[in-house]
């Protein structure tokens, strides 16, 4: 098996769908330099509804800003057929649609039931699919759900199968809310991977407790090789009350440096993107890789 991980950067949308909403040309300068860093998978923004998320408005005209000359993969979060309509306007490159294990959640979320959300899911899925659009599914509240609590792993498994089924190349498994430990993380990845394989998996930590790297550790153990991460540490989703930031992209790639598992990406780049956005929000990194190399390099 390769050692090669890749690196999802969810910062320009999941980062920055919680944070004071910032112009357009802020967030299309962070993207140029995510790529400088050698980021090749970006979620660049989100099509929903911007009365909700305001932070993620003309997500469409970032995507007219987004350089050409490049191989890197931009994608776009849809929540339903008017947001795939406008990630196809948008020529995404590809794009992630969304579900949850849980009721409550997806009701606060995109005001519809798991059962609904998955028929949504699936239509969805089959328009883009027959357009050549390739699709990625998030399944959320994978560990706990912050209003109907624990999830059952074998609910993880069943809804993972069901999306890889309709089509999906890769499932981004959530921690929403960032509970998982170690050992409920090994527990749920041992149920989706007996239903799908770990080249089609992908984890998705929020770092609410701290645990989301050691988290990471268990999901390369298990053979999965790609992680969603978000650059300074940024993000959380609106509608998970308690959610903090996501898996801060520096302290993946340092772990992955000192693990010798190649990723692409060139930290002390990245740590500039990190500065950059995070002088934006008027607010320090929430990485701390990103503070001890920041202050090591202005001594
Ligand atoms: C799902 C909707 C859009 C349904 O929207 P709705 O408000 O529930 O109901 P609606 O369909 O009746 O639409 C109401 C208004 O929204 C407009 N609208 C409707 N759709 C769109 C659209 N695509 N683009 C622009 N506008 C839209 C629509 O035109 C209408 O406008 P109005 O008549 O009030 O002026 C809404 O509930 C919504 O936007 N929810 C927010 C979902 C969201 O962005 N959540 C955060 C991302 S998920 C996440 O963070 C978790 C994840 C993926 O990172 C993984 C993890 O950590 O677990």
């Amino acid at each position: 098996m390769s050692d090669r991980v890749h690196l999802v950067e969810v910062g320009p949308r999941d980062g920055l769908q919680g944070e004071t909403p910032l112009p357009l040309a802020t967030r299309a300068t962070l993207i140029e330099k995510l790529l400088a860093s050698g980021c090749k998978q970006i979620e660049v923004g989100s099509f929903v509804n911007p009365k909700r998320v305001p932070q993620m408005a003309d997500t469409d005209k970032l995507f007219a800003q987004l350089p050409t000359n490049t191989t890197a993969r931009f994608s776009a979060l849809a929540a339903n057929s008017r947001g795939l309509q406008q990630a196809i306007d948008a020529n995404a490159d590809a794009v992630a649609l969304f579900t949850a294990t849980s009721d409550t959640f997806c009701l606060n979320n995109i005001g519809m039931d798991r059962q609904q959300s998955l028929e949504q899911f699936s239509e969805l899925a089959s328009h883009a699919k027959s357009l050549d659009l390739p699709v990625r599914g998030y399944v959320s509240t994978t560990i706990a759900c912050p209003y109907e609590g624990d999830t059952d792993p074998a609910d993880v498994a069943e809804l993972a199968y069901s999306l890889y089924r309709a089509g999906c190349y890769q499932i981004s498994l959530g921690d929403t809310i960032g509970v998982g430990t170690p050992n409920k993380i090994k527990r749920m990845l041992q149920a989706v991977l007996a239903e799908i394989p770990a080249n089609a998996v992908a984890v998705h930590f929020h770092d609410t407790y701290g645990q989301a790297l050691a988290n990471v550790c268990v999901a390369l153990e298990m053979g999965i090789r790609t992680v969603d991460a978000s650059v300074a540490g940024l993000g959380g989703c609106p509608y998970a009350p308690g959610a903090s930031g996501n898996l801060a992209s520096e302290e993946l790639i340092f772990l992955l440096d000192g693990l010798g598992m190649p990723s692409g990406v060139e930290l002390p780049l990245l740590v500039e993107a990190g500065q950059f956005i995070s002088n934006a929000l008027n607010k320090p990194p929430q990485s701390r890789v990103n503070l001890a190399l920041s202050a090591k390099n202005s001594i």
